[in-house]
């Protein structure tokens, strides 16, 4: 007779950063370090991750839209993934790796265009609640992983790399407040962060990460060897 296996529990973990922080390139040195530690991992972001969101996401990049239309798009490509992609994915005990989240439109909407923060909070505890086996409770991610750069150093990184969009064309004083405004995230909700440095080589910043993980007793402290 086969003894029935425990369920395990949906994570969420969302990664974070100004454009050219790094976060996309050790997205999957983390989801390789989960999938060598045997679980089904997702991989997504936002804006994005469904049909939808994806649609929304070429406008918030590529249209010119007043503050609160972009907030409102944000936070409905928001609402789609997370019922379409991410509710799906937790209940069935996956690691969901997200590209960015809602400490995003605080960090962007919010310190960088100056949207009222206190409208972004209602529309995040709005959008996200009412979902999955605790309709009560605000999804948030279980930890984010920030990666602090310096707004040169990210700049440096992505020049010349590809046309810069609406937000990427934006100036350093722009990606200083957002910085700031990732930092006042933290500084909030410290238990759902973990600072990354990521101005480092690549091995030291992935080196972080999967520590970063591995404290919270999500993977074997081992598991960081030969990823990078
Ligand atoms: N530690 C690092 N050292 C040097 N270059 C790096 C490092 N990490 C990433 N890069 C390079 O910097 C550029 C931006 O990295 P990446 O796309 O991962 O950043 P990102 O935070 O996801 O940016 P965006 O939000 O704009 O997509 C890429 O060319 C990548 O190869
Ligand atoms: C989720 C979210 C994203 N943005 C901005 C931040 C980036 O400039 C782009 C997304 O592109 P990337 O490939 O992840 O760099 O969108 C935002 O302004 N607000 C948000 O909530």
């Amino acid at each position: 007779m086969s003894t029935p296996t425990t369920p395990q529990r949906g994570l969420f973990l969302s990664f974070e950063g100004i454009d050219g922080a790094g976060k996309s390139s050790h997205i999957e040195t983390l989801a390789q370090a989960f999938t060598d530690a045997g679980r089904t991992v997702t991989r997504t972001r936002e804006p994005g991750g469904t049909p939808l969101a994806e649609q929304l996401r070429e406008l918030l990049l590529h249209q010119g839209m007043d503050a609160l239309t972009e907030v409102l798009l944000v936070f409905g490509a928001r609402r789609d993934h997370l019922v379409q992609v991410i509710e799906p994915a937790l209940a069935r005990g996956e690691v969901v790796l997200c590209d960015r989240f809602t400490d995003a439109t605080f960090a962007y909407q919010g310190a960088g265009r100056g949207f009222d923060a206190q409208v972004l909070a209602q529309l995040e505890r709005l959008v996200q609640t009412g979902l999955g086996a605790q309709p009560g409770r605000m999804r948030e991610p279980d930890l984010t992983l920030w990666f602090d750069v310096e707004p040169e150093v990210a700049a440096a990184r992505l020049a010349g790399a590809r046309l810069p969009d609406r937000f990427e064309s934006q100036p350093a004083q722009f990606f200083a407040r957002v910085a700031r405004g990732y930092a006042a995230r933290m500084a909030a909700a410290p238990w759902r962060f973990a600072r990354i440095d990521g101005a480092g080589p690549r091995e030291e910043v992935a080196a972080q990460v999967l520590a970063a993980v591995a404290a919270r007793g999500w993977l074997p402290a081992a598991t960081g060897a030969g990823h990078g």
